[in-house]
């Protein structure tokens, strides 16, 4: 080995060292100048764990003064290297390599290879595992869905991938009561994250909802947002509080009055703003509330808005125009012409109806071609002429599954007090409301019966609901203190701690309160369907309200029929509007859409016999029952149907529900998890079957691994296991801990290089093969998505001695089983001998990626022209019609394919992974 001072070596042993400098050479030995961590080594001349460093054609190389260069040419002048390149300005430089930068990296797959920085084989193979499952993931239907800790509801996913493939989604998920929003919401945001679509997301809730929008959106989606109330703006440093977090949630309440607040939270720009419990914010033709104005300015300043609500009507239908208009001021300007467009949404089902009976109806609107199969007609309509795009609603009827609800009367004696003393409507339905005091615990026969009927129900848990706080609080007091039930109050009074609190006391199946004494206000959007008794204390003069509250305990997970009790003074107004409810909209037995609007109906009639019970009430009860029915079935048949219709296709989620589950099943992650524990070297213990206990051990090659505590964490790779044990970890291909590995692995150079043996049949030995991975590396701005149509797809390749390919011949994976492991000194003899052997096979392999790469990018590019020019061609041909498609939202797609298709013209291999392989 030729050694002159001044000339670049690296050492094979100790990579960190960086480049070394030769700066003295004696008979017998060597030393070496190693800058970059200043340290010297002397080595015996006959050992030294040394490789000249020698860049190639192609390679980046920079210089002491900070000049990069891509090398063009190389010139050996008196034993040292001068390499000649082309800089920034695109001028020519030579420079000797005296003047090469020590802190130099040798990184490349070829460079650490060449250089004897040789990796196990069983860290290339995790290497190449990495890049085909990032690449498939990447390309997958089902990407941003199925990381999620819940079980796979099509109705959900169906949303979920409808809305979160949107480019700022703009909708109004108007499930019924206890569908699960909150959940599609938390698919929605994850998938918008997971893809680049956003990254600053605000959601705004009442305050009673905060700690449970925090728990599933962490627990459900392994999403951390930061909660902020008035303590925590306290805290915080000067400056604009919403700038210091991507994902904030806080209460609407928290802006009430403060101008200034709302201010901040505008100038910090969202992508995504979610609102929960919607149908709060204040609007009508004459009034508008600061909450909506909020809201409306937050709107504007976010390209999504998310609006959650399941009583979308709750406050009529004007109110419920306002929000679609937040949604889409454009489409909603006018209330008169909105409500005469839902007229049409009726007839428009009709058709749909007679189309999938296979009749072409007369009134089809003339933008349809007749002739169009009867599927892709019905399609064309709900595009064109439904509400979908904007509005989503699934009903109980359409998901089914659900429980019975099971009506109890109580009749109880009205006490003189109150037949004495009622006045108004709100005091007749309530009657202890005007009471300043508890005396009225002492007479009203509700509170001996709930006392009673608590004790007999013991020891189920029981949910009861009243409509005012106070009445709560002397309720529960009253329980608690004088009957001994163990209880507890759930009101808006209460901090949100105590509120927590109180809803912890309650699900605790242990020692915790039988019962949990609501106001209406208080227990809205909760999640109590561990419990299966509900009490109404009193009932609301809403039946959007009822909904609410039978929704609290019949909700996705309930497992038992749900026991409704309601205890009434007879020949009172509660009698009489509980009759109503029952015999007049059924609303006991089965969830009503339309409950507010028949109660509109009839309130002029509703009214005066809650004042005075009359003969006519009798007939009100029929007609009201009647008018029930037609609008059920009208709503069955109509607007319900034709929202279901656009709120969940089968098929479509039959499809994704499959990608999942054939992503989960087999043991293809649970291997690879374990592989990638074995290369970072954390300790795997079995724990049951598909889980397994991960801990830190003492050799870890990097100072932590995603996820993995100190002490310990479990993981599960089932669903039905992560649904049930919380303490558990939920590990899909979309957990932050696979995801983060995987980013360790590809941001590392973890198995780039290696080098191996093998007999092969047939072949002399010594014969080399050169196996080669390359991935398709497109520079673009996330948002763009261009991976959707152009992921990693990783060229694999495996040059023969005399370049044939026998990349099909012998796959990875059995080249894998067959490869054995060379020991270091041999590998570094073998590597010296094979230099110019390994450039030249590098130099076949690259030319053969390249034409592959060319395939690739052209069928990329007519991928993606086909998938977003059809939709498109879809979106301008409905924008012709239906004025529900915003301008932007085609401009953007205009744009998205321009862009697009400049980046992957643009886009380049990256050579990943090199494994040298010789015969024996
Ligand atoms: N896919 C799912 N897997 C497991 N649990 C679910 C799923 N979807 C919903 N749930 C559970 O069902 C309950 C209802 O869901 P959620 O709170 O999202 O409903 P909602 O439609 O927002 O209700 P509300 O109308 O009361 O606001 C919650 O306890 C939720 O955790």
């Amino acid at each position: 080995m030729e050694y002159l001072v001044g000339q670049r070596w690296v050492s094979h042993a100790d990579a960190q060292l960086g480049l070394g400098v030769v700066v003295e050479i004696e008979p017998r030995r060597i030393t070496l100048s190693f800058p970059a961590v200043g340290e010297e080594r002397t080595y015996a001349i006959d050992s030294a764990p040394l490789t000249r460093l020698r860049f190639k054609i192609g390679d980046h190389i920079s210089t002491v003064d900070g000049v990069e260069l891509l090398v063009t040419d190389i010139e050996e002048h008196h034993g040292l290297l001068m390499y000649t390149g082309t800089d920034h300005h695109e001028a020519s430089v030579t420079v000797s390599e005296l003047e090469l930068d020590a802190f130099v990296q040798l990184t490349t797959p070829q460079q650490r290879l060449l250089n004897g920085h040789f990796d196990k084989n069983e860290d290339f193979a995790l290497r190449v595992a990495t890049l085909e499952h990032a690449s498939r993931l990447q390309g997958s239907p089902a990407r941003g869905l199925m990381g999620s800790r819940t079980s796979l509801l099509h109705h959900q996913l169906y949303i979920a991938n409808e809305v979160g493939q949107r480019f700022a989604p703009r909708v109004l998920l108007a499930d019924e009561v206890g569908l699960g929003k909150t959940i599609e919401a938390g698919m929605i945001i994850h998938q918008q994250l997971l893809t680049g679509r956003a990254s600053r997301v605000l959601i705004l809730v009442p305050p009673s909802l905060l700690h449970q929008w925090l728990v599933e959106m962490l627990r459900r989606f392994n999403l951390h947002f930061s909660l902020f109330d008035a303590d925590r703006l306290a805290e915080m440093p000067d400056g604009n509080p919403f700038e210091a977090e991507q994902l904030v949630l806080c209460s609407r309440e928290l802006f009430e009055g403060r101008q200034e607040l709302q201010q901040l939270a505008l100038a910090a720009g969202w992508d995504l703003v979610v609102i929960d419990e919607a149908h709060h914010l204040h609007w009508s033709e004459d009034a508008v509330g600061e909450d909506y104005r909020f809201v409306e300015s937050l709107s504007a300043c976010s390209a999504g808005l998310l609006l959650l609500t399941a009583t979308p009507e709750q406050i009529g239908q004007a109110s419920h125009f306002a929000r679609l208009r937040l949604l889409d001021p454009s489409r909603f300007h006018d209330l008169a012409t909105f409500k005469a467009e839902e007229q049409q949404y009726r007839a428009l089902s009709a058709m749909a109806d007679s189309l999938e009976r296979g009749k072409i109806p007369a009134e089809l609107p003339a933008d349809l071609d007749p002739n169009d199969p009867p599927e892709e007609l019905i399609e064309q309509l709900l595009d064109r002429h439904g509400t979908g795009r904007v509005l989503f609603r699934n009903t109980r009827d359409a998901v089914a599954g659900f429980p019975q609800r099971i009506l109890h009367r109580y009749p109880l004696p009205q006490p003189e007090p109150y037949a004495l003393a009622q006045v108004d409507l709100a005091e007749r339905l309530h009657p202890e409301l005007p009471y300043v005091d508890d005396s009225w615990l002492d007479f009203d026969p509700r509170v001996e019966w709930l006392e009673r009927t608590l004790k007999t129900l013991r020891p189920a848990k029981v949910l009861v609901i009243c409509a005012h706080a106070a009445t709560a609080v002397a309720l529960e007091h009253h329980l608690h203190m004088r009957a001994g039930i163990r209880s507890a109050a759930f009101y808006e009074g209460l901090s949100i701690i105590e509120r927590d609190r109180a809803a912890a006391y309650f699900a605790d199946e242990t020692g915790g309160a039988q019962t949990l004494v609501c106001s209406e206000i208080g227990s809205e959007g909760r999640n109590f369907q561990f419990a299966h008794h509900l009490i109404l204390f009193d009932l609301p003069l809403n039946p959007d309200l009822l909904e609410q509250r039978i929704g609290r305990l019949d909700r996705i997970g309930q497992q038992q029929d749900v026991e409704i009790h309601v205890p009434y003074l007879e020949d009172s107004a509660q009698e009489t509007l509980l009759d109503w409810y029952d015999r007049g909209l059924d609303l006991f037995r089965d969830s009503c859409s339309a409950g507010y609007m028949i109660f509109q109906n009839f309130r002029e009639r509703l009214l005066p016999e809650l004042e005075q019970r009359t003969e006519q009430f009798e007939t009100l009860l029929t007609d009201s029952a009647e008018f029930t029915l037609r609008t059920r079935d009208e709503l069955r048949e109509g607007r319900d149907r034709l929202l279901e219709r656009n709120s969940c296709k089968r098929e479509v989620a039959d499809k994704l529900v499959e990608e999942i589950r054939s992503l989960e099943s087999g043991e293809t992650l649970e291997h690879y998890l374990e592989a990638l524990c074995d290369a970072f070297g954390v300790d795997q213990e079995f724990h049951s079957e598909h889980t397994l206990i991960l801990r830190p051990s003492e050799h870890m090659l990097t100072g932590h691994f995603p996820g993995v505590s100190e002490e310990g964490t479990t993981v599960t790779f089932e669903r039905e296991k992560g649904l049930s044990r919380e303490d558990m970890e939920f590990i899909t291909w979309e957990h932050p801990m696979i995801q983060e590995a995987m980013d360790m692995v590809l941001s590392t150079e973890l198995g780039n290089a290696a080098l191996g043996t093998l007999k092969l049949k047939g072949v002399p030995p010594g014969t080399m093969l050169l196996e080669a991975l390359y991935t398709v590396n497109c520079v673009a701005p996330r948002a763009l998505q261009v991976e959707r149509f152009l992921p990693l797809s990783p060229i694999r390749l495996l040059v023969d001695a005399r370049g044939k390919q026998l990349a099909d011949l012998v796959p990875h994976a059995r080249l894998n089983s067959l490869v054995e492991r060379v020991k270091k000194p041999t590998a570094l003899a073998i590597i010296k001998q094979v230099h110019q052997e390994v450039d030249a096979k590098m130099a076949i392999a690259n030319q053969q990626a390249e034409a592959r790469l060319e395939e690739i990018l052209t069928a990329a590019e007519q991928d993606m022209r086909n998938d977003l020019g059809a939709e498109l061609s879809r979106l301008e041909a409905l924008r012709e019609l239906n004025p529900a498609i915003r301008e932007e939202e085609l401009e953007h797609l205009r744009y998205r394919i321009e862009e697009c298709a400049i980046h992957i013209q643009h886009a380049n291999l990256q050579l990943q992974a090199l494994r040298l392989i010789i015969t024996t």
